[in-house]
């Protein structure tokens, strides 16, 4: 049925057949075959094919892959456990585990077999272990591969690692060194890789799922679709370029690279103007507590991380110094910061200590503002919520900078039937850390705002979780730019060129040495 429309990609029109000279038709085939040619680009982009020349140089960092080497590494934790995993990747891993084992055949690939690994040297015995074979490509570095579950002792682990080290053709891997062979030969994109090193040292509940959600290529998939988008704009400007006069390209081709492009300058601004968030998740957001001199910030702080880190007493001006522990609230990763009371007129150590405070203060993606709901009236606590509490209520919520929650303490002394906090008080939140009155309110009202600080993880679109995706991204913005095909389509080629270059740095193609090395640099040997 539809065969005309069947044959036509995007704008680019079919060839009329009212009128078919000999050379029309080539010029007709010319500019599908073109544009088929460079739709076909991006996988090639994204993706390197193993034998890249990520293989031919070696580094500083986990040693280039494809040396043919067989490597081989603990792959658990170090220490006494119940089981410990050894792995090996490379050609010579099955013959490996035959001369461990003492077989002539290999064991059936993806199974778990009862073997017992002996010393080739001494055929001493080593330990009954549980051996998996991997044949590559179907394997996590896509080369050969064996896992050894052995029992966790130091000496069965030293004494399996050792009579590994004595097969021709093995050598302990480098830091990072499994992770990177599965990069080269393409079973990981270079977010993806990022992601299996955050979720390795994910602390909490919303890391884990950050890293969850990276590993599983989300931000990669994205950038992946928005390349695919600069390259159909690209072969719309380019076949304008070389056939734009040739009459056989449909009204409006650069019309519409312009609004694709133009979207897609609308999206990586939205991602960009989030990219502060997913960084904060990773490596923690700054909850700083303050308030008046004993307002009980130093007892709050110990409340929510359950250990004694500050000083408590009645004497006002205890605090002098930033305190700051690291602590998982509802999920979130947060560095907490208790500081001194802000007070004008005392001596020069609690003066420097104030300085400090206001400092640490600036730094804060969300304030801990806490006051003594007995002491609202007292001067200390009308001048901070005149100053601290109203500049930050006076942001306007959408630049967001910080966040505030106001919390009156010690509710206990309040009388159950005096007349409440004052009511022209901002929005607040009643606790009294003597008796843990309000806390459970306080910790959700915690998630709700380092929820909006961190960007909820579970929800919503992939975050940029490094500096490293930001730069990209502005770089492929800052590119777009220079995109004007309505000045010179030359240019505006060149603009989206370096646009698109950007987006497959992001996701390892074409990466250079220096950044695989800092990424790989997180892991640990054995992964
Ligand atoms: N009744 C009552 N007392 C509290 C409560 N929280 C703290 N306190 C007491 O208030 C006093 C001051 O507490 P801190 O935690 O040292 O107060 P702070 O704000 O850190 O004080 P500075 O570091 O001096 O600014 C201590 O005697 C605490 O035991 C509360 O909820 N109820
Ligand atoms: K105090
Ligand atoms: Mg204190």
């Amino acid at each position: 049925s539809g065969h005309p429309s069947a044959f036509r990609t995007s704008n680019l029109c079919i060839p009329q057949p009212q009128n078919p000279p000999q050379l029309g038709h080539l010029a007709i085939i010319k500019p599908l075959v073109y544009l088929t040619l460079r739709l076909s680009l991006p996988d090639a982009l994204i993706r390197l094919p193993s034998g890249s020349r990520l293989c031919t140089r070696r580094s500083s960092g986990a040693a280039a892959p494809g040396s043919g080497a067989t490597i081989f590494a603990l792959s658990s934790g170090q220490g006494r456990c119940g089981i410990a995993v050894i792995r090996t990747s490379g050609p010579s891993s099955g013959h490996a585990l035959q001369i461990l084992t003492a077989a002539r055949d290999l064991p059936p690939a993806r199974h778990a077999s009862l073997r017992l690994l002996s010393d080739p040297r001494s055929g001493e015995p080593l330990d009954r272990a549980l051996v998996l074979w991997f044949p590559g490509p179907r394997s996590f570095t896509g080369e050969d591969c064996v896992e050894f579950h052995v029992h966790g002792g130091p000496a069965v682990v030293s004494g399996v690692l050792q009579a590994l080290g004595s097969v021709p053709g093995l050598r302990p891997a480098e830091a990072g060194e499994f992770t990177r062979r599965a990069f080269a030969n393409g079973k990981l994109n270079l977010t993806e890789v990022e992601g299996l090193a955050d979720l390795i040292h994910a602390e909490t509940e919303a890391q884990r799922r950050q890293a969850l959600r990276q590993l599983d290529g989300e931000l990669g998939h994205l950038c992946r679709g928005w390349a695919e988008t600069l390259t159909k704009a690209l072969a719309h400007v380019e076949a304008y370029i070389d056939f734009g006069e040739d009459d056989n390209l449909e009204e409006g081709v650069l019309e519409q690279a312009d609004i694709e492009v133009r979207a897609l300058e609308v999206a990586l601004g939205a991602h960009l103007r989030d990219a502060r968030r997913g960084q904060r998740l990773r490596s923690g957001a700054h909850v700083v507590v303050t308030g008046p001199p004993n307002a009980g910030k130093s007892s709050l702080v110990n409340l929510l991380s359950r250990k004694p880190v500050s000083i408590v007493s009645p004497e006002p001006g205890t605090t002098r110094d930033v305190l700051e522990t690291p602590v998982d609230l509802a999920g979130f990763p947060v560095l907490l910061s208790d500081t001194a009371g802000l007070r004008e007129g005392v001596g020069p150590v609690e003066q420097e200590g104030v300085r400090r405070a206001r400092e640490r203060l600036e730094q804060a993606d969300l304030i801990l503002a806490m006051l003594d709901a007995s002491d609202l009236a007292s001067p200390s606590s009308c001048n901070f919520l005149a100053t601290v509490v109203a500049s930050v209520g006076a942001q306007s919520p959408s630049d967001s900078s910080q966040r505030l929650l106001l919390v009156l303490n010690k509710s206990d002394l309040l009388s159950p039937e005096g007349p409440g906090p004052r009511p022209d008080l901002p929005p607040h939140l009643l606790l009294s850390c003597l008796t843990g009155e309000g806390l459970d309110g306080l910790l959700e009202a915690l998630r709700k705002e380092l929820a909006a600080v961190c960007g909820d993880p579970s929800t919503g679109s992939p975050l940029l979780t490094r500096a490293r995706h930001q730069h990209h991204l502005q770089g492929c913005l800052d590119a777009l730019s220079h995109y004007k095909p309505s000045k010179d389509l030359a240019l505006a080629a060149e603009a989206l060129r370096v646009a698109r270059g950007h987006l497959t740095r992001l996701t390892g193609g074409g990466g250079t040495e220096e950044i695989l090395d800092i990424i790989f640099r997180d892991f640990c040997v054995g992964k």
